[in-house]
């Protein structure tokens, strides 16, 4: 499935992915199988380490006692793939000085670089064509240091896998299921495709099936048409502080994306305040200004009607993890008029930083929308039921339509369901 082509750009990037057709919001733009995988270290044990769903029950590999699956058929095809030229190595490597002093993040880097490299060794595939898809992705800025492996090839010489290591910062995928990160992946046709923007038009979702490596899929976000460029985000865009030097260290860009140069434009993001209550006001201004503007194109583009910039600081990175603690740990104590109130303020960041339809936006009306029936079902808010059940239905149809444009992905029972039941609750009562 591959609803778009590859075009020669005319700034730095090499080229762009343009759609071959208009495409409807939820169209699948492309499916793609990963060549090599890794869970991250906490998902060990959880999941299958072939095809990385949830079972109940795993069996672990009898040679190093390290590697878990749901079935034989799992063990097998790993085993064909990469695990027969790792396992007998497995534990001495993983247990060596050199491997121990690596940070957590090398260290996932380095056990996925041995399954890729004993996946080409072990003949699976034409190995010229996998090799060369990956070594025809562009390089990050930096060349890495040398990096220990698990498994040194036979047939591939240290040029080679430096080569294959300096595409993994700028071209590898991060895992995810129901957008909790589980492991990291190689996907070399979707990394030649997709460049980056922090107004993304399409999101990668991962369909997990036992018997197979996770599958990727490129969904359009919104409307998107022919010819138009097809973007993925690399990182959250509400990283607003930190993500252009992001893109530079990692992936040597500078981002000119709609969102960056209004906020290029609008100057450094300043201080949010310490004391609490002139936190408060901040976070009450901003909602002042949210009532005020209406509601379509919210998303701050270099369009956008000038922003008040006494306001400013509501976009600094402390503030927006401030506003998440602190809505979460109110949620999670039943402080539900406190958890709604950070809530409404969150979410008005997120319609301010997100393009619509954007899954983050949707996974948080979700929550919005829970933490509102929870208030229902713990409170003795008869007075007001019947306009916090409203808000809670306002927050469920918004959160369903977002999250059905992206649709079920990662593990089952996932927030689509959720949906259905809390639609359920509501029409009960
Ligand atoms: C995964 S590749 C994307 C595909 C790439 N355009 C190609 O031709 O292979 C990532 C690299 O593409 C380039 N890139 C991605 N997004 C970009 C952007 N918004 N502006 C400029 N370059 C970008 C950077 O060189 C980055 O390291």
């Amino acid at each position: 499935m591959l609803n778009v082509k590859l075009e020669p750009r005319t700034w730095p990037g090499r080229s762009n992915a343009v759609a071959t057709e208009h495409l409807s919001a939820g169209s699948l733009i492309m499916s793609c199988e990963a060549l090599a995988t890794i869970l991250l270290p906490p998902e060990k044990g959880r999941r299958c380490d072939f095809c990385h769903t949830l079972p109940r029950r795993l069996q672990k590999c009898s040679g190093c006692a390290s590697y878990f699956y749901c079935s034989t058929i799992c063990q097998e095809l790993q085993w064909q793939a990469h695990h027969k030229k790792v396992c007998k190595r497995f534990g001495k490597y993983t247990s060596s000085m050199a491997f121990q002093a690596l940070a957590p993040h090398e260290k996932l880097d380095a056990l996925l670089l041995s399954h890729l490299i004993a996946h080409l060794d072990s003949g699976v595939g034409a190995i010229n064509d996998t090799l060369s898809s990956i070594t025809s992705l562009l390089p990050g800025p930096v060349d890495p240091a040398s990096l220990p492996i698990v498994y040194s090839s036979s047939r591939l010489s240290e040029s080679v896998l430096k080569d294959i290591y300096s595409r993994f910062g700028n071209n590898n995928f991060v895992l995810h299921s129901h957008l909790t990160t589980f492991g990291h992946g190689v996907f070399p046709l979707a990394s030649r495709y997709f460049n980056h923007s922090c107004l993304p038009n399409a999101a990668a979702k991962y369909v997990l099936s036992p018997f197979k490596q996770p599958t990727m899929e490129v969904v359009a976000l919104r409307e998107i048409a022919s010819e138009e460029e097809v973007c993925l985000p690399y990182l959250d865009p509400a990283l607003l502080q930190s993500r252009q030097q992001i893109f530079q260290l990692s992936y040597g860009f500078e981002c000119r994306c709609s969102s960056c140069i209004f906020f290029e434009n609008v100057g450094p993001i300043p201080d949010p305040p310490t004391l609490q209550a002139e936190r408060e006001d901040l976070a009450l201004r901003l909602m002042q200004f949210m009532k005020a503007t209406p509601r379509d194109g919210l998303t701050l583009t270099t369009n956008s009607t000038s922003f008040p910039p006494d306001l400013l600081a509501v976009f600094h990175e402390t503030f927006i993890t401030y506003l998440s603690e602190t809505f979460t740990n109110a949620s999670h104590d039943g402080r539900y008029p406190t958890a709604i109130h950070f809530g409404q303020v969150l979410l008005a960041l997120y319609r301010l930083i997100y393009p619509p339809n954007y899954p983050q936006l949707g996974m948080h009306l979700l929550e919005m929308a829970k933490t509102y029936w929870n208030r229902i079902i713990s409170e003795n808010v008869d007075t007001t039921v019947e306009q916090v059940k409203s808000e809670c239905r306002v927050h469920l149809d918004e959160a369903k339509a977002i999250l059905h444009v992206l649709g079920s992905e990662g593990d089952e029972e996932g927030p689509l369901t959720e949906i259905t039941t809390l639609e359920r609750l509501l029409t009960d009562t």
